[in-house]
């Protein structure tokens, strides 16, 4: 019987925790936004049909497809060969978007073929996996979008803790409109542009903002949660990607917004919202604005508390 497997789209650095911090985030309105993986049965040679709204975005040869990759990893890690699996990807997250793609097929590939097989690895042993496999896409490891599409929530990051990363407080009713403009920033050419080192004031104003943020969030503090979202690290070097943020940000300020962000490497942009109120207009406001083709989407989303995980057939009807 075919499985269906799921995982999340998620927003790397979320401002002030540049490869740090990552939030998973689902719509409002219960569609699954983020990629899902059938597993339809065994085969001699393992083979991947492609579907879904972005499929047309990815390389046309699936074997060199992150699923297929990620099938390949699996096994050496293993160490043992594993049989052929007939698969599909169902690939509702665009690719080079800023919403954690590449991350999302590998934690779906990895969280999936981990539970087909027993569970042999354990949540650290697969979060290691999957954090490997995107740095093999984006030039280095980093786990601020893997680490919450496998878990969900909002995760930081504790490079060097045993735990490698843990889940933070959020608050309920604060709405995330995420909007996709349909056009691409590869994540590779993107972190080129960070410099290898900061100036000290930088990486003071950096450790000061994440700290803010973490303990406003710890104390409840919503007005100073809000107010610590301030990104010095890839913002001011990744605003020639994206020159239309400074004006989008006062337009959506106007319109009630608490903060607008890149969302991982962009060019999808996060309108952080204290009220549905205020996130029906921002996403109004977006999607008439900057939305530039027919590939763009935005949606008003809430933190995904679940992360990767089985899910009915997404195609029938109940
Ligand atoms: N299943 C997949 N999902 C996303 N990207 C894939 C997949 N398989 C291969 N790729 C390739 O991986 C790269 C992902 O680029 P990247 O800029 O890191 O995307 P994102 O920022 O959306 O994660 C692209 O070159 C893409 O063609
Ligand atoms: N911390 C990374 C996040 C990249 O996210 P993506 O969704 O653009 O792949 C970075 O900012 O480079």
């Amino acid at each position: 019987m075919t499985q269906y497997y799921y995982a999340p789209a998620s927003t790397g650095n979320l401002s002030v925790g540049f490869d740090l911090l990552g939030a998973a985030f689902e719509p409002v309105d219960g569609q699954l936004l983020g990629d899902v993986l059938a597993i339809h049965g065994e085969a001699v040679q393992s083979r991947l049909r492609l579907s879904g709204r972005y499929q047309h975005q990815l390389p046309a040869d699936t074997d060199d497809n992150l699923v297929l990759r990620c099938y390949r990893l699996f096994q050496q890690r293993l160490g043992k060969p594993l049989p052929g699996l007939e698969l599909e990807l169902i690939k509702a997250l665009p690719v080079g978007s800023g919403l954690g793609s590449s991350a999302c097929s590998i934690v779906v590939a990895c969280y999936a073929f981990n539970h087909y097989f027993g569970e042999p690895l354990s949540q650290s042993e697969l979060l290691q996996l999957m954090a490997e496999a995107e740095g093999g896409v984006s030039g280095s490891v980093h786990y601020d979008n893997v680490a919450p599409s496998y878990l969900g929530g909002l995760q930081l990051m504790l490079p060097g803790s045993r735990q490698l990363c843990r889940a933070l407080p959020w608050f309920d009713h604060w709405r995330v409109v995420l909007s996709y403009p349909g056009t691409t920033l590869s994540t590779k050419a993107a972190r080129a542009a960070i410099p290898a080192q900061l100036p000290l004031a930088t990486s003071i104003a950096f450790a000061a903002g994440l700290s803010r943020f973490v303990s406003a969030l710890y104390s409840q503090d919503e007005a100073d949660a809000m107010a610590a979202l301030n990104d010095v690290v890839a913002e001011p070097v990744r605003l020639h990607l994206m020159p239309e943020l400074p004006q989008l940000r006062s337009a959506l300020q106007a319109l009630g917004a608490a903060h607008l962000g890149i969302s991982g490497a962009g060019p999808t942009v996060f309108a952080l919202c204290p009220t549905d109120c205020a996130a029906r207009d921002v996403a109004a406001y977006l999607t008439q604005h900057y939305h530039k083709n027919q590939d763009a989407m935005t949606h008003l989303c809430r933190l995904a508390p679940k992360g990767a995980r089985l899910v009915k057939d997404p195609n029938s009807c109940n």
